[in-house]
């Protein structure tokens, strides 16, 4: 099948390159010129596990192409995927600019029939919006075709992206009910990924918009019960880990997800529970618990800069502090309202000089953290802690598992780690005789 896609970020390119994988011809394309020359020298511009690859596997074989131009997007094929960004606007909901701006130039174009599938997270009736945009520039062409809009929701998670789009456990689409031509060309693109024929779940349009928001603020929700009760668990003298365990083992529950921690970051979570808190409120429904979710995560990505300053009786003025990671979650180089950054935030405010250090994302948060004085952004993990009086670990990434801790005893000045993923035993780290604080861990081994 011949596929264009639309926005070469994370799931652009990841859907692109999956989808020539598997035997498609794909024609990716971007407004950011730089990052398709670099794609085109087969050059990968995020950091995503297995990606290189799937794209170089593409490129060699001549069945993914990179462009700027609509153009050629629009002569290549008649189905075409929208996976341009939809960042939060001013007043909390998405902005669809990108999304419309990108129906419009394919309506300005094209030449035949054609399916347009909308990945991007929009809010309910942003289909409808992308169809209108289209057929507006049809008829201003006075040209016939027909367009057909169809959602096609992405649920991959950044780290695992192409391990999730080749082996998901759903794939949402929604079209209109009568629309076969739709629905067997979805067939078709996904029979690779849909193990056992069942994965495929057809819905209307609107439903299946919702779907991706319902998911998103379902976890987000989770995550943040699962800080309160870490924030209550330190005050009680209960191990949150251990609670995590027992709680996990009941199946109306499960194991996932469940992590206490320093907040949930990146470039969907935040921005997607404020789109759908900002959608119910005007269509008159209390966000109740989305809102608290939301508090929650705000206060949790301050919680451990705020415990370091407690611990150093709030004033840091002379002092460094180790930071183990900034990217929002191992395994990506994404920095996008990342914990890390309320942290450091907090630490310099405190009169702290910060040593951070991070396996993929030193480039994104340098951007990220540019005109803040006092950061250093250094090239190890060792080097991170050179005159630091204590560490504080913000991402879960692998190198960080299994620190010597007798070495960081020695090293660091003040002898305390904080843990902020809660990786470590507290009991390891204080038999080395450091102070050890996790999130909702108080208790353990004291
Ligand atoms: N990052 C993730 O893990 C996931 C993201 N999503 C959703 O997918 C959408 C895209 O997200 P990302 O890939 O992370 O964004 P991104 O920011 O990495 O990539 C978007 C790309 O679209 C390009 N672009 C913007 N306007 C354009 C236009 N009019 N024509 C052509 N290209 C254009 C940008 O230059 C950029 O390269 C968002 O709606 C997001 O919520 C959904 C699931 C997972
Ligand atoms: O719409 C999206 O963009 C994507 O958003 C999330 O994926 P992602 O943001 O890549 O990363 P997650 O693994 O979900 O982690 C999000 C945040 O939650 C935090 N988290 C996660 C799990 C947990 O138990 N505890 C916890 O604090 C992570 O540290 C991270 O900051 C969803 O998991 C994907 O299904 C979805 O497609």
């Amino acid at each position: 099948m011949k596929i264009t896609v639309i926005g070469s970020g994370y799931v652009g390119l990841v859907t692109g390159a999956c989808l020539a994988d598997t035997g498609n011809h794909v024609l990716c394309i971007d407004l950011d010129a730089g990052k398709i020359d670099r794609l085109r020298r087969g050059e990968i511009p995020i950091h995503e596990p297995g990606l290189d690859t799937v794209v170089a596997r593409g490129l060699a074989a001549g069945r993914l192409r990179f462009s700027t131009d609509y153009a050629e997007a629009v002569a290549h094929a008649a189905v075409a995927f929208i996976a341009v960004g939809t960042p939060s606007d001013e007043d909390g909901s998405a902005d669809l600019s990108h999304v419309l701006s990108a129906a419009r130039e394919l309506g300005r174009r094209m030449e035949r029939d054609t399916l347009v599938i909308v990945k991007s997270t929009v809010p309910v009736g942003t289909s409808d919006k992308v169809r209108a945009a289209v057929q507006e520039q049809l008829q201003a062409r006075g040209v016939p075709h027909k367009v057909s809009v169809a959602s096609n929701p992405e649920f991959l998670k950044e780290g695992l992206a192409v391990e999730d789009f080749m082996r998901p456990d759903r794939i949402v689409v929604g079209t209109d009910p009568d629309d076969h031509r739709a629905k067997d060309i979805f067939r078709e693109m996904y029979a690779p990924f849909n193990r056992n024929h069942e994965r495929i779940f057809f819905m209307d349009v609107r439903s299946a918009e919702f779907t991706k928001y319902a998911s998103n603020c379902m976890l987000a929700v989770r995550i943040s019960f699962m800080n309160e009760l870490a924030n209550l668990a330190d005050r009680l003298k209960v191990d949150i880990e251990q609670v995590r365990r027992g709680v996990g083992a009941d199946p109306r529950i499960g194991p996932h997800f469940l992590y206490a921690g320093a907040g949930f970051g990146g470039s969907c979570f935040p921005k997607d529970l404020r789109a759908l808190i900002h959608t119910s409120e005007e269509s008159g429904e209390p966000a109740e618990l989305m809102r608290a979710a939301q508090n929650v995560n705000l206060r949790q990505r301050r919680l451990l800069g705020q415990k370091i300053v407690a611990h150093f009786g709030g004033k840091l003025d002379g002092r460094t502090i180790a930071l183990w990671g900034l990217a929002f979650k191992a395994n990506t180089d994404d920095v996008r309202e990342a914990s890390s950054i309320d942290i450091i935030d907090a630490l310099l405010q405190a009169g702290a000089r910060v040593r951070a250090y991070d396996p993929a994302a030193l480039e994104t948060a340098a951007t990220a953290l540019k005109g803040r004085a006092g950061v250093s952004l250094v090239r190890s993990a060792a080097e991170a802690l050179e005159g630091a009086d204590a560490l504080a670990v913000v991402t879960e990434w692998l190198e960080f598992r299994s620190p010597d801790f007798d070495d960081l005893a020695r090293r660091l000045k003040s002898r305390v780690l904080f843990d902020g993923r809660n990786l470590y035993d507290p009991f390891a780290v204080r038999r080395a005789g450091l102070v050890y604080q996790g999130i909702g861990r108080s208790g353990v081994g004291e």
